[in-house]
């Protein structure tokens, strides 16, 4: 039957959306290895269409993508393709396709779903890093290993420590010798600490990031409730799978032992995410790991660059040491070489790109259409003051996010606390705000309610800390009545009633924080109900912040600032890489091992293929080294990133900024004009 929808794809990508449709027999798993620009998204969204025009239940289908934006925007272009099989239907079944999300929001719900059966409490609240590390903190204390005669490692090594053991599924010794060998000496009491925090955690009916995926896989390992979550979907397909860890490898596994009916798709020259224990090899092993072996389709044909910005990107990545896919090749005319910018210093790095970014605006180019990537979010900090100076609107995309702001996480505590009352970090965190009421205080409270089987009902009765008799009681009573209310997202603004007066008293800049809370009340209104709000948020919180103006609005124009890592999947007509020297590309924290040395190298890659015409690599020869004041002019000297050696540099244009003039460069190889020292020796004659 022809597919008229399907025609825009090349042979590969139409061979990857139809594999296993349209046949009897059960086909294998499938892994696409999508280079970067290669259509990978499109694919995905037409394998997604094509299985649902084929008569697919979309309830049945489960679609996991890195982010919930990823999600979304699946959905909406799967969407467009039904369309145009099935008209007006389109909008029903895209909307029946309800299992799309991330992994940790779709275990999120597995999870809630099948509470009762897990021994959970369904109203469990999560835990962001921020709120483990507090609680880990928390149990270090009640342990005494706090006050240990050496330093005991701090919360967040502490978390990062446990973390990797879990992601990985890895022995802590292993993972204290492997990444924290400073540590090792502390197994004993990391294992008692894990322990204890585990308790705390179940204690307090909260799990963290990583218990949404640990859960979900020792589930797995239960033949019975595996075998009853896996005939939920007949279809399973996984997004950006390079950057998957192995506790996500075996879930996929448990939910589909033969491998048919699932597709996973990655790059593995893109894998930029082994902080999070995510291992290349999952998408290097997976083939071998089913019987009959998985299909393997390749793209390699490019639709994003121009020939001469892949061919610097290819020459980048061949010198990696294991090289799984194929060099890109693209169609589209050659244009102009990157660049590669030698700059003074990142005063003159960041004057060179607002140049660039103008003269781009003039010809008609929109600021949105343009991106500037780093290592590093604190590598922005001269760009951002250049261009606020020059009153150009930016928003920068993976630095602080929105929720971890004071006052954010402060009206969040109270909805948490609502939600979960025995969730201590946000109890905590919550009567703290009160003047007053201090660690000590807070601790006694909370433990008075601890047992009580309605908590907030315990709090009436509990003492009230002596020094905040009448806002403990407006607490109490705000309390009372979220928990009463039913009225969602209306009660957001009653949580910010109560929090006001506090917002004034606590921070100076009351006025601008105060325009974040009713942002975060407009947030709120487009979820169904206050669990799943805090639910989504915490596993996704939005990543945006802007400069002083706020956060633009849709049709503004505004230039982008990212993270490399948050610049993932997307693409712009200009890009520019800041500080491409060895000590931030690779990072000197990423140093270490050959393999952070390859992952560092594929971050490059990364940066480097999102630009579509326009490409530009900064070079500064002198940086400002960090931890000194703002007046401080400690510099190091940086030489270009050791991953454009001498050999490579023909694939790219050459360039100094600022260029020196003609007059300039004629008078400087004439000598001297200003005889200076004539005149001050002149001057004692
Ligand atoms: N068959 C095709 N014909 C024309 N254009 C295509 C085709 N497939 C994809 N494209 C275009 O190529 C570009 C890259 O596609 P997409 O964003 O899906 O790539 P990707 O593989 O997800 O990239 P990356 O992994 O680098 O983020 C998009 O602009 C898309 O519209």
């Amino acid at each position: 039957m022809p597919h008229p929808y399907l025609d825009g794809l090349n042979p590969e990508q139409r061979l990857a959306v139809e594999h296993g449709i349209g046949t009897t027999a059960a086909a294998p798993a499938l892994l696409v290895i999508a280079g970067a620009g290669s259509g990978k998204t499109n694919t995905l969204a037409h394998r997604v269409a094509h299985l649902l025009v084929d008569g697919a239940d979309p309830r049945r289908l489960l679609l996991m993508t890195f982010s919930r934006r990823a999600a979304s925007e699946m959905g909406l272009r799967v969407e467009r393709i039904v369309r145009k099989a099935m008209g007006a239907q389109a909008g029903v079944i895209s909307d029946a396709l309800t299992w799309a999300g991330t992994f940790h929001g779709i275990g999120a719900r597995l999870l809630r779903e099948h509470a009762d059966q897990l021994g959970l409490d369904p109203a469990f609240t999560i835990h962001d890093r921020e709120d483990s590390a507090d609680l880990i903190n928390l149990v270090r204390h009640e342990l005494g290993l706090s006050k240990t005669e050496s330093r005991f490692p701090t919360k967040g090594t502490c978390l990062s420590i446990y973390s990797r053991c879990v992601n990985a599924e890895t022995a802590l010794e292993q993972v204290l010798g492997g990444s924290f060998p400073w540590c090792a000496g502390w197994a004993a009491e990391l294992k008692q600490l894990f322990a204890a925090y585990v308790e705390a955690k179940q204690q307090h009916c909260v799990l963290d990031y990583d218990d949404l995926l640990l859960y979900w896989a020792q589930a797995m390992a239960d033949p019975g409730f595996a075998a009853d979550v896996a005939s939920r979907f007949d279809h399973v397909l996984v997004d950006e799978y390079q950057d998957t860890n192995r506790l996500q490898s075996s879930i996929l596994l448990a939910l589909k032992p033969s491998g048919t009916g699932l597709t996973v798709v990655g790059d593995d020259a893109q894998s930029i995410y082994s902080f999070r224990a995510a291992s290349v090899r999952n998408i290097l092993d997976f083939p071998g790991q089913f019987s009959p072996r998985a299909t393997v389709v390749t793209l390699d044909r490019n639709y994003r660059s121009t020939q001469a910005i892949l061919s610097a990107a290819n020459g980048v990545i061949d010198l990696a040491k294991e090289r799984f896919t194929k060099n890109l090749w693209t169609d589209r005319a050659t244009g102009s070489a990157p660049h590669l910018v030698g700059v003074r210093d990142e005063t003159d790095q960041a004057r060179y790109i607002v140049e660039r970014v103008l003269d781009n605006r003039e010809a008609g180019s929109l600021l949105k259409q343009q991106a500037v990537l780093f290592r590093t979010s604190s590598h922005s900090g001269p760009l951002e003051i250049e261009l606020t100076r020059r009153n150009i609107p930016f928003v920068k995309f993976g630095g602080l996010k929105f929720l971890d702001a004071a006052h954010i996480k402060d009206l969040l505590a109270l909805l948490r606390f609502v939600q979960n009352p025995r969730d201590r970090v946000a109890g905590f965190r919550l009567m703290q705000i009160i003047e007053g009421v201090g660690p000590a205080s807070a601790q006694r409270v909370l433990d008075h309610i601890a047992a009580a089987a309605d908590p907030i009902a315990a709090l009436a009765e509990a003492p009230a800390p002596p020094r905040a008799a009448a806002d403990w009681r407006d607490l109490v009573t705000a309390l009372q009545d979220l928990h009463r209310s039913a009225g969602w997202p209306a009660e957001l603004e009653r949580a910010r009633l109560w929090y006001e007066p506090h917002l004034d008293r606590i921070h100076e800049d009351a006025v601008t924080r105060r325009a974040d809370l009713i942002q975060l009340e407009q947030i709120a209104g487009g979820y169904p109900s206050r669990e799943r709000f805090l639910t989504e948020l915490t596993l996704d919180p939005p990543d945006a912040t802007s400069d002083q103006a706020g956060v633009p609005t849709l049709d503004e124009d505004y230039l982008i600032l990212s993270t490399i890592h948050s610049a993932k999947g997307q693409e712009w007509k200009s890009v520019y890489v800041l500080n491409v020297v060895d000590g931030c590309m690779p990072s000197d924290l990423g140093t270490g091992t050959s393999a952070e040395l390859e992952e560092e190298r594929r971050l490059l890659y990364v940066a480097m293929t999102r630009a579509k015409d326009d490409l530009h690599l900064v070079v500064p020869q002198r940086f400002f080294t960090h931890g000194q004041n703002a007046q401080g002019d400690r510099h190091v000297y940086a030489s270009r990133s050791r991953f454009i050696p001498d050999r490579l540099l023909g694939l790219f244009e050459r360039v100094s900024w600022p260029r020196v003039s003609a007059a300039a460069a004629a008078a400087q190889r004439q000598g001297p004009r200003l005889d200076i020292g004539a005149r001050m020796r002149g001057m004692w004659r």
